[in-house]
């Protein structure tokens, strides 16, 4: 899950919103008619806010709703969502909603927050295996603390700037929530307290676009326990949002040993290690992990170009199974794909989607070539990884 953050577009300090002041806890929806369909320059000054019941969902295409989900006290949490036009209504038409988080069946919990130490020089806090955990296996699942449009110019008005329009949603938080998100890391401080914690720690929410996350519509999040994992190239997490229960769902990519370290990547694993620099240079830290000290013109290009091949690889062994298997795979081409296969280990993009595929083209070469044995190793790994979809 790559991560976002608002695009700083800065507007001079001014009043707040011309709010009731927001009631924290408050359940209903705030919404204004603003003409916040534009850009927020552009937005008209003249907001009118209405208060509204927690279950309307008709509001109308340019309306800035200001919203709990879900809108009743719930164990799981709640999230403040600043949510555009008639977003809301998707969610909560989404077979299933309000899904309950998945309980962890009497098993322990697997991680804690704490200080990453001195073997992690500087990381601040991080998030920790606290026991042995399989590929595939849920680690937790988090409502988010805080959902709002990525597109910040949505945000602010000439009354108004985002970081007002961000303490409108923090305000209404519940007090625990809202200490929680006070006191995530923020390296963006010049921008503001709200907004820099926004950008220091949001991630992007694809699955609540339709229209994808280069678009107006996309979201960040920003959560409680999820906001303290920190960055690798070697992620060894995987997050999905699940729309039903509004939350994240984070799992172990690979197996994890207890004490280890949960990473994911705030910037695109495809990058070679100068565009990865620049891509967390606004995280005001240098990634010191294995990949990025070790980068070579080798690793650059593999990073580059490991989709690519792994797409060629997964066309290619269609035609080693099934009818279409007229003869058997080449020796060759079975060393060619392991020894692919322990590059992208070994690079630590084994905990990528991509990587599932590549596993499933050397399957199908060794069913091909009657390896029963090393296939069957081959699905139960599969098996696991398939969780990583659920
Ligand atoms: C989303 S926060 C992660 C949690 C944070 N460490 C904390 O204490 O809350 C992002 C910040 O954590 C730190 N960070 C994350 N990954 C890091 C890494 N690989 N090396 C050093 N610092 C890192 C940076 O200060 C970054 O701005």
């Amino acid at each position: 899950m790559k991560r976002g953050f608002l695009n700083g577009n800065k507007v001079k300090q001014r009043a707040l919103y011309p709010l009731p002041s927001p009631n924290a806890n408050s359940n209903s929806n705030i919404s204004t008619n603003a003409n916040a369909d534009r850009d927020g320059a552009n937005i008209n000054s003249q907001m009118r806010y209405t208060k509204s019941e927690a279950h309307k969902t008709d509001h109308s295409p340019a309306s800035i709703v200001f919203t709990t989900i879900p809108p009743r006290p719930d164990p799981d949490g709640q999230s403040e969502w600043i949510a555009l036009g008639d977003a809301k209504k998707r969610v909560l038409g989404v077979p299933g909603y309000p899904r309950a988080l998945p309980s962890m069946d009497g098993e322990s919990v697997a991680y804690e927050v704490r200080d990453a130490g001195a073997h992690e020089k500087g990381m601040g806090l991080g998030v920790f295996a606290t026991r042995d955990i399989d590929a595939g296996a849920l680690i937790f699942a988090e409502r988010p603390l805080l959902v709002i449009p990525v597109n910040s110019g949505r945000l602010a008005t000439s009354d108004s700037n985002i970081e007002n329009t961000l303490a409108i949603a923090v305000g209404r938080m519940r007090a625990g929530s809202r200490d929680a998100f006070m006191q995530l890391a923020n390296c963006h401080n010049d921008e503001g307290p709200l907004l820099g914690i926004v950008r220091t720690n949001g991630w992007i929410v694809r699955e609540l676009s339709d229209e994808g996350e280069g678009t107006d519509k996309a979201y960040t999040a920003i959560c409680k326990i999820a906001a303290r994992i920190n960055h690798s190239c070697m992620p060894n997490i995987h997050a999905r949002f699940d729309l039903a229960s509004f939350a994240f769902y984070i799992r172990a990519a690979r197996g994890i040993k207890a004490g280890e370290q949960l990473f994911h990547s705030y910037c695109s694993v495809n990058l070679p290690l100068t565009a990865r620099r620049a891509a967390l240079a606004p995280y005001a830290f240098t990634c010191a992990c294995h990949a990025c000290t070790h980068a070579s013109p080798t690793s650059d290009t593999l990073r580059r170009e490991f989709a690519t091949r792994v797409e060629a690889y997964r066309r290619m062994s269609d035609a080693w199974v099934g009818k279409k298997a007229s003869k058997k795979v080449d020796e060759g081409v079975v060393r060619e794909l392991e020894e692919f296969r322990k590059e992208l280990v070994s690079e630590g993009l084994d905990g990528t989607r991509t990587y599932g595929v590549m596993l499933s083209a050397i399957l199908r070469l060794y069913m091909n070539s009657g390896r029963i044995g090393e296939a069957r190793v081959l699905v139960e790994e599969m098996r696991q990884r398939q969780r990583l979809e659920g």
